[in-house]
């Protein structure tokens, strides 16, 4: 092997190349990250990296990986790394470089994107909307796409620690590079919640439209989320200010409807669909949640009755060209709950559970039309 010190700067420079920084997903020679190598008369490597901030929480994650790929090259011992904070100048370049050259902030998964996007809705609280997304969401990564959340559930922004994104009660905070906000990731899964951003867990947040309308939109311009196959909205129950925003901001994004069995919550489900459609957006399909459970026995259990699901999907496909399917039945599941509880989603914890495989299922269909590919066919539909 050649080990004159031109040689083995090169080494490290490709060694570096595979080094990405965990938060923005790239390489950090790609990101400017990397200041300088150099190699001494003995073959003894330095290695100069900018963090993107001061106290950035990757820093020792990037030092060790650093160190780890100029050692690979120099040899055990003969590598150290120096470590400085870009300037202001030097992170509005790499801001504006991951925004792809534009200076001009805008709205993400615009019409122009590949990405798909799902606003996901429910007519009331608590049928498991949030469960649904979360684990949804984990599904699709395990599938090998990129895929994006944003909680945008401002009454009940339960989605960090359904992810387990949470720390001392609190939801993590983003990283914020400039007037870019770096998204944390669980399961693959890049996260933005307006939960991050309060300081009181159980602090209600009384925000009216013109903020809640502000929030989404800073979410979908100043959060880095890179180029995503999937973007999932978990919306608040019912057909309140954020439902029109998302419509106002991402008029060509599909809406899923969450509801349970239930024949009487049929009536406020179809409610949150009709919106969607007011505001240009088109209908997915619906999921219904807390659906029948196989007992030990063998005996159902249809705890909220049955037939809701298609019964919102069959009133939402009225005066439609094709039916709004019934994307899925997620049966009512002990460890969906307990997952949830745990930040573990089931479709990790207990792939086998009947609640994570029905979730899976859907995830797996849903895979075969990502980037605006056509066709999704789907078991099941409306009776
Ligand atoms: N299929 C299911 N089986 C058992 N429990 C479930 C199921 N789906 C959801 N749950 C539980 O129901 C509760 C409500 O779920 P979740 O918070 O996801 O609802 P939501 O519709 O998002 O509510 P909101 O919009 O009001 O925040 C949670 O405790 C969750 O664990």
């Amino acid at each position: 092997m050649n080990s004159a010190p031109d040689s083995i700067r090169s080494r490290v420079l490709t060694a570096l190349a595979k080094v990405t920084d965990p938060e923005i997903r790239k390489p950090i020679t790609e990101l400017d990250m990397v200041s300088g190598v150099t190699v001494s008369d003995e073959g003894l490597v330095t290695v100069g990296i900018r963090l993107t901030i001061a106290g950035c929480p990757a820093a020792a994650r990037i030092e060790s990986d650093v160190l780890a790929a100029a050692e690979s090259e120099a040899g055990a011992g003969r590598a150290s790394v120096e470590v400085a904070v870009m300037t202001r100048e030097q992170r509005t370049a790499l801001t504006e470089k991951l925004r792809g050259g534009q200076v001009e902030r805008s709205v993400q998964f615009g019409p122009e994107s590949l990405t798909r996007v799902y606003a996901i809705t429910s007519g009331k609280g608590g049928v498991g909307k949030s469960t649904v997304t979360a684990n949804l969401a984990v599904a699709l990564a395990g599938e090998g796409l990129r895929v994006g959340i944003v909680d945008a559930d401002v009454h009940g922004f339960s989605i960090p620690g359904l992810l387990g994104l949470v720390h001392d009660g609190l939801a993590v905070k983003p990283t914020q590079v400039g007037d870019m906000i770096l998204p944390p990731i669980a399961h693959d899964v890049k996260v933005i919640s307006i939960g991050m951003f309060i300081d009181d867990a159980s602090a209600a947040v009384a925000w009216r439209g013109p903020m809640l309308h502000r929030t989404i939109k800073q979410f979908l311009t100043d959060v880095y989320f890179g180029d995503l196959d999937v973007l999932l909205l978990d919306l608040p129950p019912g057909t309140g200010d954020v439902a029109i925003t998302v419509g106002q901001l991402l008029p060509h994004a599909e809406v899923i409807v969450v509801t349970t069995p239930q024949a009487a919550a049929a009536d406020v489900a179809e409610r949150s669909g009709i919106v969607a459609r007011q505001t240009g957006q088109s209908v997915f399909g619906v999921i219904e949640n807390m659906s029948a459970m196989v007992q030990a026995d063998g005996s159902l259990l249809e705890l909220f009755g049955s037939g809701g699901g298609a019964e919102v999907a069959r009133r939402l496909s009225v005066g439609q060209t094709t039916a709004v399917p019934v994307l899925a039945q997620v049966p009512l599941s002990l460890l969906l709950r307990t997952g949830g509880d745990a930040g573990l989603p089931v479709v990790l914890g207990a792939p086998d559970d009947p609640a994570a495989r029905a979730i899976l299922a859907l995830a797996r269909s849903m895979k075969t039309r990502a980037r605006g590919l056509a066709g999704l066919s789907l078991g099941l539909t409306p009776r």
